[in-house]
């Protein structure tokens, strides 16, 4: 097994008698992506800090790429990292070209690499133009350019999809992809959880400081044991379905609570049940005949996973 891209190991980071980071271990690795999400003050941007070796951490050790990021000597590990911070501003005067050109030199990095990476976030015929006259999509693009130069083995990305529209962010996420196919580890922090869901291979919950829930979806799911939704449309009336499920299925409980409220258009009939139980009520309603037309399954979503840990987190 290869060592992880990024390793912490119990840290703590500490502002005066502020706790913005406390007991977090987290180990990532090559061709992986992973999605922080938390509360504004929950610690995402101060772990992002600390793997760039613009702070240290009050207690613990952190390894980007097998070394120290604050030590002097570590030019090897910092050079394999990309950044696209919250925020980033540009010199409004100078063209995007200008702007990657800069950045190109600043790594060590052939200026056509530069061009390329214009061309793959969209801006080649933007390219000539002030970034002064950017959109705030395009000044995003051009800060996932400048965290590509170099063709980084860690990627840290701030926030990095706020401000784009809709087929930008898929486009964002199959770079994202595409370099984690590569080999690359990238950590991206999120607010927005609907839209990281299915994109990341992991996800790391932060609350207050600390790291409460680290996994795939699936094992989040399992780890919550949150309801499974289901929906069964039929042909005939909805209550017969219900009456033969209820009663029948154990943990089976329709929402609205009366079976009444459980018929939508008279031919749709919304259940919830335990994950165990889920496959128990598919037999179940599939049994009851060929009125059946669909059954949908709708398992808990990121957002309900991750209120149910910040619930259990502040409740336990
Ligand atoms: N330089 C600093 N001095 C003092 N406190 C700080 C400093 N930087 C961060 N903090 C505190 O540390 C905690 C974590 O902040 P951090 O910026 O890491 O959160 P975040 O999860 O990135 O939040 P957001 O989603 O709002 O960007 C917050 O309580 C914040 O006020």
């Amino acid at each position: 097994m290869t060592d992880p891209s990024i390793d912490l190991i119990n840290i703590e980071k500490r502002y005066g008698s502020q706790v913005a980071v406390r007991g977090v271990d987290l180990q990532l690795n090559a061709s992986e992506s992973v999605a922080l999400v938390g509360h504004n003050g929950a610690g995402k941007t101060t772990l992002m800090k600390l793997m760039l070796g613009l702070i240290r951490p009050s207690a613990g050790t952190v390894r980007v790429l097998g070394e120290d990021p604050v030590a002097s000597a570590a030019v090897r590990s910092r050079n394999g990292v990309g950044f696209l911070p919250e925020t980033i501003a540009f010199n409004a005067s100078m063209t995007g070209a200008e702007v990657i050109t800069f950045f190109a030199r600043l790594k060590g990095v052939p200026k056509a690499e530069g061009r390329d990476l214009l061309a793959r976030v969209g801006l080649s015929d933007a390219a000539g133009q002030r970034v002064g006259t950017y959109s705030k999509g395009m000044r995003q693009r051009l800060g996932l350019a400048q965290a590509l130069l170099g063709s980084p083995r860690v990627l840290l990305l701030d926030e990095p999809t706020t401000g784009l529209d809709p087929q930008l962010r898929q486009s964002f996420y199959a770079i994202i992809s595409e370099l984690r196919d590569a080999g690359a580890t990238v950590l991206l922090s999120s607010h927005a959880l609907t839209e990281i869901e299915g994109q990341t291979d992991r996800v790391a919950i932060m609350d207050r400081g600390r790291l409460i829930a680290l996994g795939t979806i699936e094992k989040l799911r399992s780890i919550a044991r949150l309801p499974v939704r289901m929906r069964i449309s039929v042909e005939s009336r909805a209550e017969n379905l219900v009456q033969h499920l209820d009663g029948t299925v154990l943990n089976v409980s329709i929402i609205n609570g009366a079976i009444t409220g459980a018929e939508m258009n008279g031919f749709t009939v919304d259940l919830t049940c335990g994950d165990d139980s889920k496959m128990e009520v598919v037999r179940r309603a599939a049994a009851f005949g060929p009125t059946v037309r669909d059954i949908e399954i709708f398992p808990p979503t990121l957002d309900e996973l991750y209120a149910r840990f910040l619930d259990g987190e502040r409740a336990g």
